[in-house]
Parts: C-alpha cells; sequence; structure tokens
C-alpha cells in the first residue's frame, strides 16, 4: 500500500491523507495548480514532505535507499523531455537501470506494450509528441514497477492509443500493480479508474469510487463548471450546460 499521513508541502498541499491500493488503478484529478503534480511527485518520493509521511508498505518511503525505491516505482512526470538524444531502445532499456540488468525481455515487453517496438531504433528527437510519451512510458514499464505513477501520460495520444494504453495500465494493475495518473479527462477518470482522488488547492476534497468522487455536486464545487453526465457507468461523457 502506498499512503500519505497528514502531507504536507508548502504551500501546494495542505494534510493529505489517503491509502492507495495496489492491483488498482486510481486518477488524480483537480484544476490547474491543484497540486496533483506535486502529490504524484511526492509519493514517487521525490519531494520531501514539510509535516506528516509517505509511507510504502508501512515503511516511510524517505527512509528507503533511492535504488530500492526506483524498482518499486516507476514514475512519469509530465514534461516528458529527455535530455540528451538516445533511440528509443536505449531510452526504454534505462528502465532497467535499478535493476542493474538488460533485462531484455522486460524492454521487448515494454516495446510491443506501447506499439513501440517497430520505432526502436529511431533517435527519440525524430519522435512526434505522442510516440515520445509512449516511448517514456515503455521505459517506465521496462524497469517492472510495482507501482507506477504517471503525469497524464495520455494527455498527447490519440485516441486509439489512449484506449491502448488505458488496457495496458489495467492487464498491469491486473496483474497487481499499483497503477497511479494524473488525468485531466474527467470521463477517462470516470470510466476507467477504480478509484479518483480530487485535489483543489491543495486539499483532497473527494477520495473515493468515481462515480462518487467525480458527482455534479463537486465538479460543480471543485471546477465551478454546471455540467452533466450521459451514458451508462463504464461508458459516461461529461457535457457542460452553460
Ligand atoms: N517548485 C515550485 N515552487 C513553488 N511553487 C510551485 C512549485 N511547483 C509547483 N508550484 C505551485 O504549486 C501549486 C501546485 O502545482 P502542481 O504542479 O502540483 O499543480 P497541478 O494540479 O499538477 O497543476 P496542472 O494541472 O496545471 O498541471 C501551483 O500553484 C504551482 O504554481
Amino acid at each position: 500500500m502506498l499512503e500519505t499521513v497528514d502531507l504536507c508541502i508548502s504551500e501546494r498541499l495542505t494534510g493529505v491523507t489517503t491509502a492507495l491500493q495496489p492491483g488498482t488503478i486510481t486518477a488524480i484529478c483537480g484544476p490547474n495548480g491543484a497540486g496533483k503534480s506535486t502529490l504524484l511527485s511526492a509519493l514517487a518520493g521525490l519531494l520531501p514532505a514539510d509535516e506528516g509521511k509517505v509511507l510504502l508498505d508501512s515503511a516511510p518511503l524517505s527512509a528507503m535507499p533511492p535504488r530500492e525505491r526506483a524498482r518499486a516505482i516507476g514514475y512519469l512526470p509530465q514534461s516528458g523531455e529527455v535530455a540528451w538524444d538516445v533511440s528509443v531502445a536505449n531510452l526504454v532499456a534505462l528502465g532497467r537501470l535499478p535493476h542493474g540488468d538488460a533485462g531484455k525481455f522486460a524492454v521487448a515487453s515494454a516495446l510491443a506494450a506501447t506499439a513501440m517496438s517497430d520505432f526502436a531504433a529511431r533517435p527519440m528527437s525524430t519522435l512526434s509528441g505522442g510516440e515520445k510519451a509512449r516511448a517514456l512510458l515503455a521505459r517506465v514499464l521496462a524497469g517492472e514497477p510495482r507501482w507506477i505513477l504517471a503525469d497524464e501520460p495520455l494527455a498527447a495520444l490519440d485516441l486509439a492509443h489512449q484506449i491502448g494504453l488505458l488496457k495496458v495500465l489495467r492487464a498491469q494493475a491486473d496483474s497487481g500493480v499499483g497503477v497511479v495518473l494524473v488525468v485531466h479527462d474527467l470521463a477517462l477518470a470516470m470510466n476507467y479508474a477504480d478509484r479518483v482522488l480530487v485535489l483543489d488547492e491543495g486539499r483532497l476534497k473527494a477520495d473515493s469510487a468515481p462515480e462518487e468522487a467525480l458527482s455534479l455536486d463537486i465538479i460543480n464545487d471543485v471546477w465551478g463548471v454546471k455540467a452533466r453526465w450521459l451514458g451508462e457507468p463504464g461508458q459516461r461523457a461529461l457535457t457542460t450546460i452553460e
């Protein structure tokens, strides 16, 4: 279990307490600046807490050796920039660094899962935004982490690749991996997540099943938008009223 207890980080997060379950997909939603990326970085052990703590399986994440933490938690940041130009295959192979092995099977599986096998030899600099995003996710998958924390991994993807990657992430969750995604698209969160955390101005406004966390009252309260859900559970679409 990956938990935060009364987590405070400067002005950005205030008293966030939540316990995330392995084997499920959790979506973190909220308006711009609500603290979603801050929470995700803290869950990855990359931002120190001012107050409170982050626990992985009841042990403080801050006390875990970095290599062990990197094996347990795969983190995909929002910006997705690659500092130097490498081939897709070499970038994805970097996902094995915490293990200190080539992990050829894991690298090949990650490339296949993200539909990037045909791009393996291509320099990262030549990829489109969506292809880059898929290669970066492949790098995380190659590390075979117990937790995947990804900041808007679907934002640059076309519809087919969004659905494809959501299937990959669901398969990961079904195999016991804890998947945590920052998602702006509330319909995606509603239809694909098992649970939704709603952040507003650094505070947790909701933490429950999607239908409850993304109720029309909460959407109105947090986003200031009057909206209506259409369709059946699992196939919801959101429409605004004014
Ligand atoms: N390094 C930093 N120093 C100071 N303030 C920061 C820093 N990084 C983020 N913030 C501020 O903290 C708040 C939360 O930022 P965060 O990136 O977590 O929001 P977010 O919910 O992910 O937003 P978005 O949807 O726009 O990506 C914002 O007001 C942001 O300006």
